[in-house]
Parts: structure tokens; C-alpha cells; sequence
């Protein structure tokens, strides 16, 4: 599959998805260069999660289509969609979502590894990353003895360890207090901007929506002009 030059990450057009009586998402056209960071926002049960999640191919739409570098979401099989999630994006949620039983470090490699990365090469690029966020004492701990900072901040790592053309993240400092989300919101742009990531950010946070290179605003399902 292809990755066309100069072409969008992520473009759709038309989504539409809707839950029981619920409009959730109606009619929305996105897209997102490569390495562009685009915040979106609204209020609550606006649909923004709802877009993201679309976006990501996690969600079928109704109606409309998705493209991810050029690949049609809807035209292909669970298993290709899955296979292009995995290879091509990244994904940092609120509650960092790391594997419970696993270390920091182990969490960090598993994109790697499910990439065919050798455990060797996954070890020391794990390693780097989380060195440079910070983070050399606590790789060998799991996430229930670090801070919620530091396991946001190895969640962070794990989503940008493979290179994703984008990473998809849905209010990821909003369960943190605001030092420890300085920081998260920092290392996940520093490392979206090093890697030529695009990162599609859904934010209640004015603050975190202003370091977005483009904001797009949801309201009762629709984004606004
Ligand atoms: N699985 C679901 N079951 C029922 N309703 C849903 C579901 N998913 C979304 N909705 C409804 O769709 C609308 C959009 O929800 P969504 O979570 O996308 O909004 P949001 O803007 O992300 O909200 P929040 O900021 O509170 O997370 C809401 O009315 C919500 O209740």
C-alpha cells in the first residue's frame, strides 16, 4: 500500500455515525497534513471522540468515508485496517491505557515488536525515548508504582516509538494536574514534531487546543466553519 508524497495523512469526507436517536457526528470533511497538529474542541457530548475514533478507522461511519495516507478504510478488511492501525498510527487516550502487567519499558517496545522489530533494537530505541522524557529510573517499573504523570508520559512514548504518520489522542492531560500536563502535552508535541507525526488532539483545554497549528471547533455533531 502506497503513501502518496505531499498527499493528506488523514482526509475524510461526509462522516456521518449515529448512536441510537443521536446524531453523534454529521456530514464531517477533515484533513490533516503531514506532520500538522490540529486540536479539536466543543463542549461536552459534542461528538468530538466520536470524530477522532472515526477518524482512526476504529469507528465505521453511517455514511462518508476515511482515508489514511491515501487507503480507504472502508474498502478494506478488519485485518488490513488493523495491520495499517498498527504500523501507521499511534494512540494516547485519558488514562494512559499502558499494559498493567507489563514495565514501562515493555510497553514502549510493543509497537515495535509487533512490528518485527528485534527485541534488541525495541530495548535501546525504548530506552532512548524514555531516557528522554524523563524517565531511565522508572523503565523497569510497572504503571501501578509510577506517578500518573510518568505513566502518561510512557504512554506518550509508546504511542510515537514506531514513527506513526499520526497519532490520534483523546484528552490526554486531562486527568492531570497541571505540572504533570505541561509536561505530557510537551513530550507528545516534542516527539510528534521530532518524528513528522501529525497529531489529532481532542481537548477541552484552551491552553492545550492554543499549541495546535489548527483548531477545529464540534458542536451537536457538526464542525464549524
Ligand atoms: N457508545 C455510545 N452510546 C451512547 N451514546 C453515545 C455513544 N457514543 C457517543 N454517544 C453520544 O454521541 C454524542 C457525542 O459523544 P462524544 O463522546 O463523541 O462527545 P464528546 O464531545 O467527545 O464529549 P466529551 O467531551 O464529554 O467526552 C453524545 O450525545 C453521546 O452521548
Amino acid at each position: 500500500m502506497g503513501i502518496g508524497v505531499g498527499a493528506d495523512v488523514v482526509s475524510s469526507d461526509g462522516l456521518t455515525y449515529t448512536v441510537g436517536q443521536t446524531v453523534a457526528v454529521r456530514e464531517a470533511s477533515v484533513c490533516v497534513a503531514r506532520g500538522e497538529v490540529v486540536a479539536i474542541t466543543g463542549p461536552s457530548g459534542s461528538g468530538k471522540s466520536t470524530l477522532l475514533f472515526l477518524l482512526a478507522g476504529v469507528l465505521s461511519p453511517d455514511k462518508g468515508s476515511v482515508h489514511l495516507n491515501g487507503v480507504d478504510l472502508g474498502a478494506v478488511s478488519d485485518r488490513a485496517r488493523a495491520g495499517l492501525r498498527l504500523r501507521q498510527c499511534g494512540f494516547v487516550m485519558q488514562f494512559g491505557d499502558l499494559i498493567p502487567e507489563l514495565t514501562l519499558a515493555e510497553n514502549v517496545e510493543l509497537p515495535l515488536r509487533l512490528t518485527g522489530v528485534s527485541a534488541r533494537k525495541a530495548r535501546a530505541t525504548a530506552d532512548g525515548l524514555l531516557a528522554r522524557l524523563g524517565l531511565d529510573g522508572e523503565r523497569n517499573r510497572t504503571p501501578s508504582r509510577v506517578s500518573g504523570g510518568q505513566a502518561q508520559r510512557a504512554a506518550i512514548a509508546r504511542a510515537l516509538v514506531h514513527q506513526p504518520s499520526v497519532v490520534f489522542a483523546d484528552e490526554p492531560t486531562g486527568a492531570l494536574d497541571s505540572h504533570s500536563a505541561a509536561q505530557s502535552l510537551s513530550a507528545l508535541l516534542d516527539l510528534a514534531r521530532a518524528g513528522g507525526s501529525a497529531l489529532i488532539l481532542v481537548t477541552h483545554a484552551a491552553e492545550v487546543a492554543a499549541t495546535a497549528d489548527r483548531v477545529l471547533t464540534m458542536r451537536d455533531g457538526v464542525l464549524q466553519a
